[in-house]
């Protein structure tokens, strides 16, 4: 599966890029004229192209945390191949149907007590999400409006831009005020009690560099929107504490857009990622993507040549008992908090 990867990123150049469109903060024309839709593997991932202009939407939707386990991996690789094959589309969006979480990383039930023949399987779908993503021809953005830890900080850093929500009081679509909430993002396993696989820590130290990270992956921080963009780990934060749509608005959002959808299309954090998707779209494909071949192929390279060492070692590390009785004691922790609120 390597191979094509790399060479669809040496190769693909050729494709003709789309004409601009002006955005505007209330343009939701984008979102009306989304001509064609791919809901992959039971709508896991809900993905919607605008040829117009060149941008697509792939959207998690495994609530209630988009936690990454093989049927979610293999739907977000499946579903930006669908994308990839459309030479209209230069720049996707990767986005969450959770407002308040893009991803809580890997599905930590993928981790206990696991299936000998699905463990591999499963590590190796992770490790294609993160190839498909860093080596993709189109320019991917990622709209983080909620909280992005370990393998969701992954998914984000694998991305060509970051937007993360600052935080804030917003209004939901309904107008009513919306229960402040700040999102969070970084490698924090060793909060877990395991390291990060060697191929994501590094890929940390590439986002934001070898002190920071050599920090942060020491203690597991997970950042708030502010700090994230101090260090480099997002390029982007907005505020929605001005933001109110009108009555009208909502009403013709609810006409025009699936559930899972019609939030986001609120959103500026949203709105933000389609402006800077627009913006990879109008460069030209062939320069856009030898630049990023530049700064990606060697890496990605070392980590495809180490994959199935990576895999085996995942595998026996996960299958240790001490680390299944963490895992254990973690998971437990997740459900009595969530039962708590
Ligand atoms: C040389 C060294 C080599 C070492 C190689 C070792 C290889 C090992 C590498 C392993 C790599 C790991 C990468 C990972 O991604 S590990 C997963 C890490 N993820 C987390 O720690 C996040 C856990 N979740 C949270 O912190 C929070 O849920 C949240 C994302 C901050 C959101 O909080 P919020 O309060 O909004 O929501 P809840 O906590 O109530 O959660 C809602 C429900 O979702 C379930 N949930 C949450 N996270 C997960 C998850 N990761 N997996 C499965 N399920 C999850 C939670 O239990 C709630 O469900 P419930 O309501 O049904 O109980």
């Amino acid at each position: 599966m390597a191979a094509p990867l790399l060479s669809s990123l040496c190769c693909r150049h050729s494709l003709r890029h789309c004409s601009p469109r002006r955005f505007a903060r209330n343009d939701l024309s984008f979102f009306r004229s989304l001509s064609t839709s791919i809901s992959s593997e039971k709508s896991l991932v809900l993905s919607h192209v605008n040829e117009d202009a060149g941008v697509a939407i792939l959207a998690m939707n495994r609530p209630p945390a988009n936690s990454l386990s093989l049927e979610l991996n293999e739907a977000i690789c499946t579903s930006l191949k669908e994308i990839d094959t459309n030479p209209k589309i230069q720049s996707v969006i990767l986005a969450s149907t959770n407002p308040t979480i893009f991803s809580a990383g890997l599905d930590v039930t993928e981790l206990i007590s696991p299936d000998d023949q699905r463990l591999p399987k499963f590590w190796n779908s992770l490790q294609q999400v993160y190839i498909d993503l860093y080596g993709s021809r189109l320019a991917i953005i990622a709209a983080i409006q909620g909280h992005a830890p370990a393998a969701g900080c992954m998914l984000a850093m694998a991305c060509d831009y970051r937007i993360m929500y600052g935080g804030g009081e917003g209004s939901t679509v309904d107008g009513r005020k919306r229960k402040s909430h700040i999102p969070t993002i970084g490698l924090n396993e060793t909060q877990l009690g395991i390291a990060a696989p060697p191929w994501m820590g590094q890929l940390l130290v590439r986002t934001i560099g070898f002190r920071p990270a050599e920090r942060a992956l020491a203690l597991g921080t997970l950042f708030p929107p502010m700090e994230a963009l101090i260090e480099g780990l997002v390029d982007d934060v907005i505020t929605e504490e001005s933001f109110s749509p009108s009555a009208d608005t909502i009403h013709a959002l609810e006409k025009l857009l699936p559930d899972p959808i019609r939030n986001q299309a609120l959103s500026l954090v949203m709105q933000k990622a389609f402006q800077e998707a627009e913006l990879y779209a109008k460069i030209s494909p062939q320069a856009r993507v030898a630049s990023k071949l530049v700064t990606r192929s060697e890496s990605l390279k070392d980590m495809i040549a180490s994959r199935e060492a990576d895999t085996e070692y995942f595998c026996s590390f996960i299958c240790q008992d001490t680390v299944q009785k963490n895992l254990k004691k973690y998971v437990e922790a997740l459900k009595k908090k969530s039962k708590s609120k």
